[in-house]
């Protein structure tokens, strides 16, 4: 079997090597030549793993033609803004009917779209069926060195995920499907913006019962949107809901706990993003989530402060005095409101 992964960063390189491990003939779409030359003659992608060796079985290409066409699996491992240049690109040289697995925790910027929109829009009509989302708790360092991780698979079509399931699973990465694709592409979106907040949270000094309170809340702002969206409220009890929460908010693996941090340090946020190297997806995630809770009329509190922290200059130590002075209000009664919703529906 031949896949692709599109995107040579840190997240594309391990799930190319996953691949491998179980089999796959694999070809990394690399976007730096000298990116996909070092993958190719030393096995090694040492900007995003600096100690990881990419196993036999992966090769690298900077054509995007020669990695898409013929390949029975496909997976999109690029930055969300990056998302439909890169389909868009790859669309005329599809051959077959290729699974096609995105892994990318975002909207798209300017539409607000879920990733698998973008996907849909971009590749041909007889593809749609075959998309599918991976979320879930999953550092990429983690699972380069086969440390056991739980994922999840999400489709329209449950054929889909359960094929993109098979492919992927193996001793050490465990994959279980769910059929919510809007309420897994959600909870992996709306984490990163909770882990910023995690991050500047430590950052400030606060404890461990601030951090307690930013994930609980926060998990209830991101199901309250995801439900307006169209999500069902238990995914987020899920590996894609808390589960990812968990991860980015405690992990020194985050990305996006590590600008946080950076930030309580008084660094600006091109400092920040520029000493990164890396996709920080909670940064535009906070703008468009920002939008979208505006549009759909849902109260983000969290949210509304990161994104007053992150574009409009505020002291983040006042937003956090702004959050803790809220109004009285009830803990449950928006989750519990979309729960009776379901049942009854
Ligand atoms: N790193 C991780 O542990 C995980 C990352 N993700 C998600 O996967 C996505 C990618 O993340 P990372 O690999 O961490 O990012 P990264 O910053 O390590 O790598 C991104 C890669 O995409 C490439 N890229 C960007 N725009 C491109 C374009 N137009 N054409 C071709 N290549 C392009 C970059 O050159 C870079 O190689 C993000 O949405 C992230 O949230 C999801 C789960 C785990
Ligand atoms: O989504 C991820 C892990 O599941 C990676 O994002 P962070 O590195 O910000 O935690």
């Amino acid at each position: 079997m031949k896949a692709a992964v599109l995107g040579a960063g840190s997240w594309g390189t391990v799930l190319a090597s996953l691949l491998a491990d179980n089999g796959f003939a694999v070809t990394i779409y690399a976007r730096n030549p000298s990116v996909a030359e070092e993958i190719n003659r030393r096995g090694t992608n040492a900007k995003y793993l600096p100690e990881f060796h990419i196993p036999d079985g992966v090769g690298a290409t900077t054509s995007l033609e020669e990695a898409v066409s013929d390949r029975e699996m496909i997976i999109v491992a690029v930055p969300s803004h990056s998302v439909r240049e890169v389909a868009r690109a790859a669309a005329p040289h599809l051959r077959g009917r290729p699974l096609v697995v995105h892994a990318t925790k975002g909207f798209e910027p300017v539409t607000l779209k879920r990733i698998s929109e973008v996907l849909e829009e971009e590749f041909p009509p007889f593809l749609a069926d075959r998309i599918a989302v991976l979320s879930g708790p999953s550092h990429a360092e983690e699972v380069a060195r086969r440390s056991p991780t739980a994922v999840v698979v999400s489709s329209k079509s449950r054929e889909t995920a359960e094929a993109v399931q098979s492919h992927l699973i193996n001793n050490y990465f465990r994959v279980y499907t769910n059929p919510d694709l809007i309420g897994v592409e959600i909870g992996g979106a709306l984490k990163n913006i909770i882990a910023l907040g995690a991050g500047l949270s430590d950052g400030l000094g606060f404890g461990d019962n601030a951090k307690a309170a930013l994930m609980t809340r926060g998990l209830a702002e991101i199901a309250r949107l995801g439900m307006a969206m169209g999500a069902r409220p238990i995914t987020f009890a899920g590996l894609a809901g808390v589960g990812d929460l968990v991860v980015t908010c405690t992990s020194r693996h985050s990305r996006n706990w590590r600008a946080g941090y950076m930030l309580s340090q008084g660094k600006a946020l091109e400092d920040v993003l520029a000493e990164m190297g890396m996709v920080v997806e909670g940064v535009k995630t906070t703008r468009a989530a920002h939008r979208l809770a505006q549009s759909y009329g849902v109260e983000m509190p969290i949210t509304a402060e990161l994104h007053a922290v992150l574009f409009e200059g505020k002291d983040p130590s006042q937003a956090v005095e702004d959050l803790m002075g809220r109004g009285k209000t009830h803990e449950m009664e928006e989750i519990v409101e979309g729960w009776l919703n379901l049942l009854g529906g």
